[in-house]
């Protein structure tokens, strides 16, 4: 289905980034114009409430008009992307009725925007101008060299982006918070992978700003509950849970995670996707699942027992036993533990060193290792998601989730 899905998106797509259905724009927008998809879906209109944009219109309408002039296609995902920022940017959360399961495109279409749950408006019309100045800038690049300068990429609120030397780093920006991820970092690590995956870098690498590489999912998510009540909430966690780490099973590059410091939760499962993990000796690795009356996501509850065995991954996954580097490395979760005092010198010597390997080598090595099991992965990801979606109703996690805020029962 998804396969069927992907073409009719394709093509979908390709008439409006191609612009041959420029004619039926409105002003501002690119219509997505099903081209010459079999299924027939009306144009999409897309009009933009002159209140909806607020200080940044002037950004905004530029960005809508450079999606129409991108010399690359930007693929799918990015266009359904493109698609559920503008909708949530105009008209707030998804506000439509599911279309039906044969409705494919406009299927695709409302889950890409549902997924963005209660996302704000100003935060959705920012991400949108972030993420096509990204696109603006790899296609750009492609056309002529920069300077190997530090290149500021797309500017997020949470994380930040730079590309230097062939790698392009995320790094997670909220040390104040231990780089808890928020709702909104959730979503802005999805588009910086997507950007990245499109930039002219090499390696992607992931890393914290701070003393914490990060301390997992931010326990505030859990506090901010939509009018539509509890299982609305914990229904868009779960697809917002399943895209992120789809983000990170799908990303086509070598991903490297340079853990800079302690690593909780969803930080520590997600390291079972990346093909390096570079940790400095102070980092610890902790999953405190059933503590806080969650499950594994992340699709470690299949890669750790596969990394670490059974029984090492039972004991972290189930009872929450807190690695040390040195013990991560020795169960296989960890690729290198380096001295605190050199961590940062030694592994970005070694990552400029690999960033010159030739390019399409490492991306097709990578293809070759990760496509056996993809599906399998997108299996788990959905089974976990939609497990956890139960487990964040109970009173098990609703209590815990009371206890951080209201004892800061430390971990
Ligand atoms: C869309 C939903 C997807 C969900 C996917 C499922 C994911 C599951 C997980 O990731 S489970 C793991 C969740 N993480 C935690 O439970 C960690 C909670 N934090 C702690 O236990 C501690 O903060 C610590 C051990 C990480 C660090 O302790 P310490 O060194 O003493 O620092 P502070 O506690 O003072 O932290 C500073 C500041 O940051 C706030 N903070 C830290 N971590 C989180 C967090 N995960 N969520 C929310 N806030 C966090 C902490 O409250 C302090 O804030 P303050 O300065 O008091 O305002």
């Amino acid at each position: 289905m998804a396969g069927v899905v992907g073409r009719l998106i394709r093509c979908w797509c390709r008439r409006a980034v191609a612009g041959r259905s420029r004619s039926a724009l409105p002003s501002g927008h690119p219509a997505l114009h099903p081209g010459c998809c079999s299924l027939k879906v009306p144009a999409l209109q897309l009009h933009v409430s002159k209140t909806a944009m607020g200080a940044s219109q002037k950004d905004f309408e530029n960005a809508m008009n450079q999606v129409k002039l991108l010399k690359e296609d930007p693929g799918n995902e990015v266009k359904l992307k493109l698609y559920a920022l503008y909708k949530q940017a105009t008209e707030g959360p998804c506000n439509t009725p599911k279309p039906g399961v044969f409705d494919l495109i406009n299927k695709a279409k409302w889950e890409a925007w549902n997924a963005l749950g209660s996302l704000p408006k100003e935060t959705a019309r920012q991400n949108y101008v972030d993420l096509v100045s990204g696109l603006s800038s790899s296609s750009d690049s492609s056309s002529q060299a920069k300077p190997e300068a530090d290149r500021k990429q797309a500017e997020y609120e949470t994380v930040v982006m730079t590309s230097e030397d062939g790698i392009t780093k995320i790094m997670l920006n909220r040390p104040a918070k231990k780089n808890a991820l928020t709702e909104q970092m959730y979503q802005e690590i999805m588009l910086a992978l997507e950007a990245a995956s499109k930039d002219d870098s090499t390696i992607t690498v992931l890393t914290g700003n701070g003393d914490y590489y990060s301390s997992g999912n931010d326990l505030t998510n859990f506090t901010n509950i939509p009018p539509e009540g509890v299982e609305a909430k914990a229904k868009n966690s779960a697809i917002l849970l399943r895209n992120f780490v789809g983000s990170f099973i799908d990303f086509p590059k070598p991903l490297v995670a340079v853990v800079n410091g302690p690593a909780v939760g969803i930080s520590v499962t997600v390291l079972g996707l990346f093909d390096l993990v570079y940790a400095t000796d102070r980092a610890t690795f902790h999953t405190p699942f059933s503590h806080l009356g969650q499950t594994p996501e992340g699709c470690s509850s299949y890669t750790f027992p596969k990394i670490m065995g059974p029984a090492k991954a039972a004991e972290m996954l189930i009872f929450g036993k807190k690695l040390t580097a040195g013990e991560a490395y020795a169960q296989g979760l960890v690729t290198e533990v380096f001295p605190d005092s050199t961590f940062q010198k030694e592994v970005w010597t070694r990552l400029k060193a690999y960033s010159k390997l030739p390019q399409n080598a490492l991306r097709i090595s990578k293809q070759i290792i990760r496509s056996q099991e993809k599906e399998k992965l997108h299996a788990v990801n959905a089974k976990e998601s939609s497990i956890l979606q139960e487990r964040w109703l109970s009173s098990e996690c609703m209590n815990a989730i009371m206890n951080f805020f209201s004892q800061k029962a430390k971990l």
